[in-house]
């Protein structure tokens, strides 16, 4: 093939080498050849639609194709990839087209522009692009990025020809012009309406030159990840942000070997190629319907100026975005590799964040400036701005991030403080909580306005965060005072109860009728100490005078309820009791001198018995209910809120209480009674004097028979002779000693038995009247005779 680009005085192509030497295209030939391909963009970035010659425009060779009634059954192919990658050469093979392939000893950039053929034998328009990284064109990208977006907006399927080894290189397989073009051509097509909304292009990889020594899957994955990491990396319209890669593009790969070192088998592999585009019943067909843009072939040509139009016309292709992209990548790059290791993540305050983040900032937008300052200058600050954007939204999380920690750190330092400071001997609980508040906010204020890049923008603010901080630590504070509160109550609550103690103990043990007088004295008196004391601490703390108001009703109540504690401590049965049982025997068994009474028969027992138990019973209403004499004691209970005179508050027992006191004491008064008794009773058991004339009287025959018996006489003289020798021989002091011990002995053992004898009949009898009194609840104990008469009558 020799070279075809014959231009015309105006610059314009007039036609290919091949329409010259047939002017008349033949429409359906079968020869490869037989279809004469047009330029339809020329290298002066114009459409060939109008002010051409007849024939020569698009609309007309569609015709001359014979294509212009087909409606929708054509297929629209382009092809894309760097120059002189045999593009030409495959789809000539694929499509039987007849479009300019570099003579091989020149080694020179053949296409120019966009170039399109009808499929030899196929309703397909195919489109040869004029390679990227054009050498002709030096430093201009502008025509690759036009014509890559034009071919990737028109066509149905893209072949993406790209060598073996340009697989993984960003530049060298054109991914940066691919990110570009994505990025645009999302901005402009990228808005499906509903009908549309299935329909997506497919780019076809071919891998040229394929060795083998990777598989294609290995190839297929690199491209892939390569895509989706442009796409994820695309600067997208805010209602696309979700939309994924594959709403838009399905992705085919397929490799091709050497053409020229494994010619035959590359013959074979584009042959089988050619069938995934001829053979509709194939599962790997590539024109699916989903790719048609369902443009009716008349309306093509307009349909594609309109393309170029708006590609044309579209500004951010005008940007040698390769500087801009590279400036982009870069800050990517600073921006990732400065955040690898999540430093805000951590939960710790990054030390001088606010420093790194301005120098990466101005690092990023510095280099963008070098780069790209020179070009236009409207589309250079549009893209600033937006770099600047991005890099101020990739930094505003890491702000944010910060903020948060600088916030938790300030809150830990503010308890952390406040609770050292009040372990500290006579502190200040107003002192402490101003000076760890103002070290822990202005911690905060530091770090933050230190972290802050870009002064006075929405995004910076950091006061709210502050304000926020504020409030927590106003709660946190709230809660430690509460606290503090709540133990210095408890400590003054613990000194009233040691304070009372002892006083009310021993006022309790003293029954006067003014006990109730004393015991609420020395309340009223510890209280107002330790009402006294609270206040004056309470004064550190900062407290309102509801919650002092409060504290105070908490500590009456607990007050009141220590002395309550007390009070039934004190009047609880056995120790009741005891106090009764004391107050009796005080009034009963001892006289009014303090000195125990010795009971005589002739002794008013039962006029002393029921006066002190009388007493003594007064006293269980005293102590059943807290009533001072003096009405200005008169003691309201907390509780209550209200002075009534029986507030529950006030009662120390229940009347049945006192009932079953009253009963109980009397049984214990019963027994002393009886044992008052039984004294008198051993006092009478003496034998009376009258008894031993009795004795003589009954005794005299007895007498009389002893003196007259001449033994018995006999044996009294010898007794009578004895105890003369002895008193001579003074010997009667030891005798009578002896004799006298064995008397007493002997009367002991006498008694003994006669008592027991006696007394036990007595003392039953005593409990059963005992007894028998409770139950009637008789006051008037009147003892019985009985007894005395029971115990005279033995004699
Ligand atoms: N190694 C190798 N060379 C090829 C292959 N296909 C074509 N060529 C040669 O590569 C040269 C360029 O072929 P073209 O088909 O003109 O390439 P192109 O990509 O269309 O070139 P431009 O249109 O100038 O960008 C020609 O000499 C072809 O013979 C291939 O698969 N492998």
């Amino acid at each position: 093939m020799s070279a075809s680009h014959v231009l015309a005085s105006n610059g314009i192509p007039t036609t290919h080498i091949h329409t010259l030497s047939s002017p008349k295209p033949k429409l359906n030939g079968h020869s490869p050849y037989s279809t004469p391909a047009l330029q339809i963009i020329n290298d002066e970035k114009q459409f060939t639609l109008s002010g051409l010659s007849p024939g020569s425009n698009l609309n007309d060779q569609i015709s001359a194709w014979d294509l212009r009634d087909v409606g929708f059954d054509y297929n629209l192919v382009a092809v894309f990839g760097s120059q002189s990658t045999g593009k030409s050469t495959l789809l000539n093979r694929l499509f039987g087209t007849n479009f300019d392939v570099m003579d091989e000893s020149k080694r020179q950039q053949t296409t120019k522009g966009i170039w399109m053929c009808r499929g030899n034998d196929m309703n397909v328009l195919v489109m040869d692009v004029e390679g990227t990284d054009g050498r002709e064109r030096g430093e201009d990208q502008d025509f690759e990025r036009k014509s890559a977006l034009f071919s990737l907006a028109s066509s149905e399927v893209l072949i993406v020809n790209l060598w073996e080894h340009q697989v993984g290189l960003y530049q060298g397989a054109n991914m940066g012009l691919l990110k570009t073009v994505f990025e645009v051509n999302l901005g402009l097509f990228g808005n499906k309406s509903q009908e549309n909304a299935n329909q997506r292009t497919l780019l076809l990889f071919v891998i040229r030159d394929h060795i083998g020594t990777t598989p294609l899957a290995n190839l297929q994955t690199t491209l892939t990840a390569d895509l989706q990491r442009i796409w994820d990396t695309l600067s997208k319209p805010v209602e696309l942000q979700d939309r994924k890669l594959t709403d838009y593009f399905d992705l085919s790969f397929t490799a091709l070997p050497h053409k020229i070192l494994a010619s035959e088998r590359f013959e074979s592999d584009v042959r089988a190629l050619r069938g995934r585009f001829t053979n509709k019943s194939r599962d790997d067909f590539v024109f699916k319907p989903a790719y048609h843009k369902r443009i009716p072939a008349d309306g093509v040509a307009f349909y594609m100026e309109g393309i170029w139009e708006q590609v044309q016309s579209n500004k951010d292709l005008d940007l040698p975005t390769q500087q801009e992209l590279l400036a982009q990548f870069r800050c990517d790059e600073i921006l990732t590799s400065a955040l690898a290791d999540d430093p805000i993540e951590a939960g710790k305050v990054i030390d001088g964040l606010g420093e790194m983040m301005r120098s990466w900032r101005s690092q990023a937008l510095s280099r963008y400036d070098s780069e790209a300052s020179r070009y236009h200058q409207g589309v250079y600050k549009r893209k600033r701005a937006d770099l600047a954007g991005t890099l101020d939204s990739t930094l505003s999380p890491l702000f944010l991030g910060q903020l948060k920690n600088l916030h938790k750190a300030a809150l830990v330092s503010f308890k952390a403080e406040t609770v050292a400071g009040l372990k500290v001997e006579g502190y200040n609980f107003a002192d402490v909580v101003i000076k760890a508040r103002a070290g822990a906010e202005g911690r905060f204020s530091d770090g933050a306005r230190e972290a802050v890049v870009a002064e006075g923008d929405a995004m910076w603010q950091w006061e709210e965060e502050l304000r926020l901080l504020q409030d927590e630590i106003r709660s946190v504070a709230d809660q430690l005072r509460k606290d503090e509160t709540k133990k210095m109550i408890n400590a003054i609550e613990r000194s009233f109860k040691k304070q009372i103690a002892e006083p009310v103990d021993v006022q309790l043990s003293r029954p006067t009728p003014l006990i109730w007088d004393n015991v609420l004295r020395t309340y009223t008196e510890t209280l107002a100490t330790s009402e006294d004391l609270y206040l004056s601490k309470a004064r550190s703390f900062d407290c309102t005078d509801d919650e002092n108001d409060e504290a105070v009703t908490t500590l009456r109540q607990r007050a009141w309820a220590a002395l309550r504690a007390k009070i039934d401590e004190q009047t609880a049965d056995t120790a009741i009791l005891t106090k009764l049982r004391t107050y009796f025997e005080e009034r009963f068994r001892y006289d009014e001198h303090g000195v125990p009474r010795v009971w005589k028969p002739e002794d008013d027992i039962d006029g002393t018995f029921k006066k002190a138990k009388d007493a003594t019973l007064d006293l269980i209403s005293l102590y059943a209910k807290i009533a001072p004499q003096d009405p200005d004691l008169a003691y309201a209970p907390p509780e209550d809120g209200e002075a009534e005179s029986d507030a529950p508050g006030l009662i120390v027992f229940s009347e049945t209480k006192a009932l079953e006191l009253g009963a109980r004491f009397r049984r214990e008064a019963d027994a002393y009674y009886v044992e008052a008794k039984r004294s008198t009773v051993m006092g009478i058991a003496q034998i009376p004097y009258w008894m031993y004339g009795v004795l003589v009287v009954l005794g005299w025959n007895e007498a009389m028979f002893i003196l007259f018996n001449p033994i018995y006489l006999t044996l009294l003289l010898i007794i009578a002779a004895g105890a003369w020798i002895i008193v001579q021989l003074n010997l009667a002091g030891p005798l009578m000693h002896v004799g006298g011990s064995i008397a007493l002995e002997v009367k002991r053992q006498a008694e003994t038995r006669l008592r027991e004898h006696f007394t036990e009949p007595l003392r039953a009898q005593a409990q059963a009247a005992m007894e028998n009194e409770n139950e009637n609840d008789d006051n008037d104990h009147a003892p019985a005779p009985e007894p005395r008469r029971r115990i005279l009558e033995p004699f």
